[in-house]
């Protein structure tokens, strides 16, 4: 599984526009696998380790996961061994599940300063407390319990959804390289003066973010609704996915975090460097 952004033109990569067209490209990734997983219950169960304890013989985990966790460090153990965690706008939520390859590596031109930048810890838990229950709320579908139908195909739906999320979360990277090439000496003042206040204020643009979220509305309420179908009264008319709910995740998790990876990027980008 190799990246899906054309990493062998340097300039390009950086393009800020190219970049931006990269996260409108992933709005549409979310947006469909979110409505994949909004056609089950939330079941909450599946992310307590506690009501529903799956054991594991990973010894980099421990003894009793939850099922969501499970099935998504299986599925990154797996994909590791397809070089998926080479590219460099993949990141795991288990780095300590991954395989040495069986692919020869790629050689990716180095694009990014070395980081050490990862937020899906944090993705996960919003994701889970704050993304899913919004999203699923509209539907009303409580948790029907293990016995029922549902739970692995949730969970199988939540691993798209998490992976999507990082990508388009940690591409922050990159927006965030792009700036600094384009406004170096202001960058490096701020990261000097440890002004994470102010680098974030220097990366912010907020007209983009209004766009961002007007998009997302237009998209989430066209994807959301099948076409064929006249009027949301007939029959398959009704809304697939809580708009709002999709909004209100950009706003609340996406864009903040890609921010967050905006910052912390470059507060390790003089690392090593004739700024330093
Ligand atoms: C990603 C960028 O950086 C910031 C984050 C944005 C986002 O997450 O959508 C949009 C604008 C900026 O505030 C960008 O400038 O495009």
């Amino acid at each position: 599984m190799d990246t899906a952004i054309d990493l062998s033109d340097a300039s390009k990569a950086l393009d800020l526009d190219n970049i931006r067209f990269q996260l409108i490209r992933l709005e549409d990734t979310i947006i469909f696998h979110l409505i994949e997983r909004v056609q089950f219950p939330l079941n909450a169960s599946i992310y307590d380790p506690i009501a529903l304890p799956v054991p594991t013989s990973n010894l980099a985990l421990p003894p009793n996961i939850s099922l969501a966790d499970y099935l998504l460090s299986e599925t990154e153990r797996l994909h590791s061994t397809v070089r998926r965690y080479d590219a460099p706008d993949e990141y795991p939520f288990f780095p300590q599940v991954l395989q040495r390859p069986m692919l020869q590596p790629i050689k990716y031109p180095k694009l990014l300063h070395d980081n050490d930048v990862n937020v899906n810890d944090i993705i996960k838990e919003k994701y889970i407390k704050e993304v899913l229950p919004e999203a699923c709320r509209k539907f009303g579908r409580e948790d029907r319990g293990e016995t029922k139908e549902n739970y692995g195909s949730a969970a199988t739906s939540d691993v798209a959804c998490l992976q999507a999320l990082s990508r388009r979360i940690h591409f922050g990277k990159f927006v965030a390289e792009s700036k600094f090439r384009a406004e170096t000496e202001r960058f490096v003042k701020l990261i000097k003066a440890e002004d994470r206040a102010g680098i974030d204020a220097a990366i912010t643009n907020a007209k983009v973010e209004q766009l961002v979220l007007e998009r997302l509305r237009l998209k989430a309420r066209t994807y959301g609704k099948d076409p064929s179908v006249g009027s949301t009264n007939t029959a398959g008319g009704e809304e697939k996915l809580d708009v709002e709910a999709v909004v209100k995740m950009y706003a609340q998790v996406v864009i903040p975090l890609t921010k967050v990876v905006e910052v912390e990027y470059l507060m390790q980008r003089l690392k090593g460097t004739q700024w330093e």
